[in-house]
C-alpha cells in the first residue's frame, strides 16, 4: 500500500471522557479481529471507553445505530459517537456496489442528519492482500483511523457546542 501517513495532525481529542459503541461487521471474520484491534487500541490510548456490538455483514451497521439512537432517547445508554467497522471484498457481482455504497451512504445520511460523530472503518477492497494492508494495525490500521476519527468528530462538537 503506497505512502500510509499516520495523519497526526488531522486527529484531535474529546476534553471529556468519551463513551463510544463499535459496530462491527465480521462477513469477513479475521479481518474484523484486525479492524477491532487497531480500533480498540486507538481508543484505549485516548482514554475512551466503548462498547462493541456484532453484526453479520457491513449493511446491518447503519440500523445498528440507529438503534441506539432510539434506545438513548429512551433512558438506555448515551453514545458519544460511533465506529463502524467491516471489509466488503468485490466479488463476481453487483452485491458489492450495493454493499459497499449503501452501508457508507446510510453513515453519512445519520452522521449528517442526526448530527452524530461516527467514524468509517468498512473496508472496500477488490481483493484480500488490498484489505490485509489496510486492517492490519501494524499497517494501514483502518481501525484505529476511524477510531481516532470519530475522536476527532465528538471533539469538533464539543467545539462547536452543539447538544451531544
Ligand atoms: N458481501 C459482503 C457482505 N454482505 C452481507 C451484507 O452486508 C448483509 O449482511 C446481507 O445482505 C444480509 O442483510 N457484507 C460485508 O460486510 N462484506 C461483504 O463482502
Ligand atoms: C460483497 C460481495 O461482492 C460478495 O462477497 C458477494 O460476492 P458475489 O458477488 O460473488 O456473490
Amino acid at each position: 500500500m503506497a505512502g500510509i501517513s499516520q495523519h497526526g495532525k488531522a486527529f484531535i481529542r474529546p476534553k471529556a471522557k468519551a463513551h463510544l459503541l463499535i459496530v462491527e461487521a465480521r462477513f469477513h471474520d479475521d479481518l474484523a479481529d484486525a479492524l477491532l484491534e487497531g480500533a480498540t487500541s486507538a481508543l484505549d490510548e485516548a482514554g475512551a471507553t466503548y462498547d462493541v456490538v456484532t453484526v453479520p455483514g457491513s449493511l446491518e451497521i447503519p440500523a445498528v445505530i440507529t438503534f441506539a439512537l432510539d434506545g438513548a432517547g429512551e433512558g438506555g445508554t448515551h453514545y458519544d459517537g460511533f465506529v463502524a467497522l467491516g471489509t466488503v471484498i468485490r466479488g463476481d457481482t453487483y452485491h458489492f456496489d450495493i454493499v459497499a455504497n449503501e452501508s457508507s451512504r446510510a453513515l453519512m445520511d445519520l452522521s449528517v442528519q442526526e448530527a452524530i460523530p461516527i467514524g468509517n472503518g468498512i473496508l472496500t477492497t477488490e481483493n484480500d492482500a488490498q484489505a490485509w494492508t489496510r486492517a492490519k494495525r501494524t499497517e494501514g490500521d483502518k481501525g484505529g483511523f476511524a477510531a481516532r476519527a470519530a475522536l476527532t468528530m465528538i471533539a469538533l462538537k464539543e467545539k462547536f457546542g452543539a447538544q451531544s
